[in-house]
């Protein structure tokens, strides 16, 4: 085949079935995509490794027969699959080609230390732990927690919003926002992976920020420094913001487009809250024109949760 790309069998997390693409070099086959455009454009690809529970080297994932469905190969088989449908969806519904819109090889390291309940941005890849089996299964498994995850580096190369206090909610909630309009069936984030003892919880609800202990309005808002100024608590408001007008529009795909588009075009690495909702209307007016009938919604939206 074309650079010797195959399309192989993978089991993921959960155990479910899907289609990889890999490569077959040196003997062996890797965990290197090479069918997306940025493979024919650039010659980068999407490549996942695995960190074997250490934490300072990670180690090329290959297998003998393709066939990818061994224990140890799982996180890796879901970051890998994953990576490559985020990839699809900056590509194809946004035209963005990469994180960083030229077409960036997207890195992915899995089984990062022992028991690990957290997944990452570092910065230049993707991180992934295998949870302790009691809070995550290995948080590859759920693709709002890719999504999550590739969409901190867009926002990187896009908004730049630091990674605190009113900046750092708005950086979390995109990365949520994006996150829900990949993976569509519901409003939580996480829950594929999250508490697999206790059914029907979620590490975030959009649509009911308080199911899991979030504000859902500015009144509501927690002053703290913790967690970089309670990045992860505050990104309900922006994130409840973003139900509304998704909901009130019918379109989660028209929602993302606007949100995409104020990140990209209108906001900036110091964007509070309300320069939020002012860069959202920019990019809806740019879209689709102040008159529209979502700019009406999208000023709704935002007033629901007291951003002005
Ligand atoms: C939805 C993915 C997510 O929130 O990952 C994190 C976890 C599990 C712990 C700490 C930080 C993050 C993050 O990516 O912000
Ligand atoms: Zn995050």
């Amino acid at each position: 085949a074309v650079n010797h790309v195959h399309s192989a069998t993978g089991v993921g997390v959960r155990g479910d079935t899907k289609s990889i693409n890999t490569t077959y070099k040196n003997g062996t086959y890797y965990m290197e995509d090479r069918t997306k455009y940025m493979y024919s454009q650039k010659g980068s690809t999407i490549n996942t490794y695995t960190f074997n529970n250490g934490t300072s080297s990670q180690y090329y994932m290959t297998d003998a027969d393709n066939t990818w469905n061994a224990s140890t190969q799982r996180a890796a088989v879901d970051a890998h699959y994953y990576a490559g449908k985020v990839y699809d969806y900056y590509y194809n519904s946004l035209g963005r080609n990469s994180y960083d819109g030229n077409g960036h090889a997207i890195i992915s390291g899995v089984r990062y230390s022992s028991r690990y309940n957290n997944a990452f941005w570092e910065g230049t890849q993707m991180v992934y732990g295998d949870g302790d089996g009691s809070t995550f299964i290995a948080l590859s498994g759920a693709y709002d927690v890719v999504a999550h995850e590739l969409t901190h580096a867009v926002t990187e190369y896009t908004s730049g919003l630091v990674y605190s206090y009113q900046s750092g909610a708005l950086n979390e909630s995109w990365s949520d926002a994006m996150a829900s309009v990949m993976d569509s069936n519901d409003w939580l984030i996480g829950e594929d992976v999250y508490t697999p003892g206790i059914s029907g919880d979620a590490l975030r609800s959009m649509s009911n920020p308080a199911a899991e202990g979030q504000p859902a309005h500015m009144n509501q808002y927690v002053n703290t420094s913790s967690d970089n100024g309670g990045v992860h608590t505050n990104s309900g408001i922006p994130n409840k913001a973003f139900y509304n007008f998704a909901t009130s529009i019918g379109s989660r795909s028209i929602a993302g487009k606007i949100w995409y588009t104020a990140s990209r075009d209108y906001m900036t690495s110091s964007t509070n809250f309300s320069g939020a909702r002012a860069a959202t209307l920019s990019a809806c007016a740019a879209l689709y024109g102040s008159g529209s009938s979502y700019y009406t919604s999208l000023k709704n939206a935002w007033s629901a949760v007291g951003v002005y």
